[in-house]
């Protein structure tokens, strides 16, 4: 049976794991979205054939999988707003940054399923990587069916202590956005060398997917991917170099914490939230 799902608040990740899942072949006619905005029902009702609703309590009365998009900070108002219209054979999957399940299981006020999940956006392409943990209410089907439907939009990892999350948060939930960042210096500086937007574009960034499928398919350590590329006296020695004048570890690891310090400040926020 195919279970229908309800995305709580439309936005950048839902569209991403819809289309993703629209992509790989499930039924429109299962999938329903909720937003405030006409202007954007109408739109992804257009664009996705999906079915949009303007009230939360609609889609979740009509859903057997309610999956919670909207913004860590409205998560609890949104939550307990429909809380008395869960049912206990439903499966909650939250994909919000810092919002542990205990808080979740606070607002629903029921004991049901729910997963707590970390995906990202090039879901929207079957490219995502999702961490995934459970609470106690969710069997083995539960957990099951949410494997599949991440494997339908990329991979996924399951933890077994809620600690990881904040590390795959910081290692995939955010990630893509260091890379986005890392192509955009790149591009500038090539264009500032005189190459036009497009092909430093084309350049910097089949580069990247070139060196993150070497990474995922060769079975080779990653340093020794890099020392095939850097001729000693050569170019590449040059570039690396300079990163290492830069303490590149110091600077992603810098970034890599804040991002897990963020997540783990959110979740205290919200744990706070409970009392
Ligand atoms: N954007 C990303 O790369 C990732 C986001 N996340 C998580 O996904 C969640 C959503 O993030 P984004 O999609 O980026 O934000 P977004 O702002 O694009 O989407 C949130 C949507 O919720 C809607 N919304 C707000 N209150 C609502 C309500 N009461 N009823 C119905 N809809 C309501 C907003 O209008 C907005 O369209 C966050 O909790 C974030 O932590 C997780 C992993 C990656
Ligand atoms: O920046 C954020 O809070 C969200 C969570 C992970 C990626 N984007």
């Amino acid at each position: 049976m195919t279970l229908s799902i309800a995305f709580i608040g439309v936005g950048n990740m839902a569209r991403s794991i819809f289309s993703g899942l629209l992509a790989s072949g499930y039924p429109a006619e299962k999938i329903m979205g909720t937003s405030r905005t006409p202007e954007k029902r109408e739109y992804y009702q257009q664009q996705y054939g999906i079915s949009m609703l303007a009230e939360n309590e609609q889609a979740v009365s009509q859903a057997d999988v309610v999956v919670l998009c909207v913004k860590p900070a409205q998560m609890q108002a949104v939550v307990e707003e429909f809380a008395d219209y869960v049912r206990d054979d439903q499966l909650f999957l939250s994909v919000a940054a810092g919002v542990e399940l205990d808080a979740l299981e606070h607002w629903l006020a029921k004991p049901v399923a729910v997963v707590r999940s970390m995906p990202n956006t090039p879901s929207q392409l079957g490219v995502g990587m999702t961490g995934l943990i459970a609470n106690k209410h969710t069997n083995a089907s539960q957990k099951e069916w949410v494997t599949e439907l991440f494997a339908s939009v990329g991979s996924s990892v399951w933890v077994d202590d809620e600690v990881h999350m904040h590390t795959v948060t910081g290692l995939s939930g955010s990630a893509p956005a260091y890379f986005f960042r890392f192509l955009e210096a790149m591009i500038k500086s090539a264009k500032e060398q005189g190459l036009d937007e497009e092909t430093s574009r084309k350049l910097a960034s089949q580069a990247m997917l070139g060196a993150a499928r070497m990474v995922i398919e060769l079975d080779e350590p990653i340093d020794q991917l890099r020392k095939n590329i850097t001729s000693p006296k050569g170019t590449t020695e040059q570039a690396l170099l300079s990163f290492e004048a830069a303490n590149i570890d110091k600077v992603v690891g810098d970034a890599v914490f804040a991002c897990v310090e963020r997540s783990k400040e959110l979740a205290k926020a919200f744990s706070a939230q409970k009392d």
